[in-house]
This record gives C-alpha cells, sequence and structure tokens, in this order.
C-alpha cells in the first residue's frame, strides 16, 4: 500500500544502521542508534529502479546465488539494492520482523521507508518480511542459503569501503 509522506522520510531522519555478520544468514543490519520507537523511521531502501521484465532477468540469477536484493515497488516496478543500494540492503528476512517497508509518496517518487515495528535497541539485528515468491519463502523456512562467493559480503564491502562497518556494538 503506497502511503502519503512523511517528514522523517522526506527530511531523510535515518537511524545509525551498522553491518555485521547475522544470527540468521550471512551479514545483517543491526540498529546503532541507542534506540528505535514503533514507527520512527530507520532507513530507506535505496537501488535500483528497474523494470519487472529486468527484475524477472536478474532474478533468475540470484535465485541461482540464492542471494537476492530485490524488492518489488509495483507491479511494474523493482528496486534492486545489489550494486546500488545502502546499508538496509542487508537487513534479513522474519516472519516475526520488528521493521515494516512502507512505500510512500515523497515530493512525486515513490520512495520505501524501513519503519520500527516495535521498539528496537542499540545492537538488535533488524529484519522485515520479504515479499518474495513461494518458493523463495520456503528456503528461508528451510535455511537454505547457498553461499556464493560475490554475495559473501567482502566483495561487495570493498565496493563500498566508506559505507560499512564491520563492528557489532555491544548490547551491554
Ligand atoms: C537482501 S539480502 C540480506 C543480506 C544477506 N544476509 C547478505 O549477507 O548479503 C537477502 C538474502 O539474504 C538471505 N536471507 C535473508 N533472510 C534470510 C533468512 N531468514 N534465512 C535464510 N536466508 C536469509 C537470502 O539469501 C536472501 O536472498
Amino acid at each position: 500500500m503506497i502511503t502519503c509522506a512523511d517528514i522523517s522520510l522526506q527530511r531523510k531522519l535515518y537511524k545509525q544502521i551498522l553491518i555485521a555478520e547475522s544470527d540468521v544468514a550471512g551479514y545483517g543490519a543491526f540498529l546503532g542508534s541507542s534506540v528505535a520507537y514503533p514507527g520512527d523511521l530507520i532507513a530507506e531502501y535505496t537501488g535500483e529502479i528497474i523494470t519487472e521484465e529486468e527484475a524477472d532477468r536478474r532474478g533468475r540469477l540470484y535465485d541461482k546465488q540464492a542471494c537476492s536484493y530485490l524488492f518489488n515497488l509495483d507491479e511494474e516496478r523493482c528496486v534492486d539494492a545489489r550494486q546500488f543500494g545502502n546499508k538496509i540492503r542487508f537487513a534479513n528476512h522474519s516472519s516475526k520482523p520488528n521493521c515494516v517497508p512502507k512505500i510512500k509518496l515523497v515530493n512525486g517518487d515513490y520512495r520505501i521507508g524501513i519503519y520500527a515495528k516495535q521498539a528496537i535497541f542499540q545492537g538488535d539485528e533488524l529484519f522485515f518480511e520479504y515479499m518474495y515468491d513461494a518458493h523463495q519463502r520456503q528456503q528461508f523456512v528451510n535455511n537454505e542459503r547457498v553461499d556464493d562467493s560475490e554475495q559473501d559480503g567482502l566483495i561487495i564491502l570493498k565496493r563500498f569501503p566508506d559505507n560499512y562497518i564491520l563492528v557489532r556494538p555491544s548490547s551491554d
């Protein structure tokens, strides 16, 4: 569902996010700020806006690698965060997530805000529910992620050396 913009997305009032090894799969995104309250904007899911056709083409490749950064914007367009996304693309899937994505119309553009569903504390891993197909959902359920050297984190991290912090903060 598309809803109207909120000020926090318009003003890019994002929380700090850290990347570290996930508790469930590969790398994950963790809250670096002290706390996020329900409804707070955490981050914006950014990337390349591509057509459904291109998403299908890339999706077949990503399926083979069992690692996808595609996010369906609407029936015709998709956001691919693999090459040009930001840290929130490392957020993993959960059926009981602490975050929820919302598509907002901001100054005529559709943007994807990732919002806190509940109170989230510094060092907590961030999850949202992916809207992938049944086959991929089953892979998550079975935890059948196949490792791929290009998607294992390090190559991507080298491409964006300034954007990533590989130390998980202590939650003490
Ligand atoms: C957007 S990436 C998330 C970051 C990823 N963990 C990484 O290291 O690059 C999405 C991919 O992470 C993996 N993934 C995400 N959530 C998962 C889960 N709950 N169980 C198993 N694999 C998951 C799948 O391979 C999925 O295609």
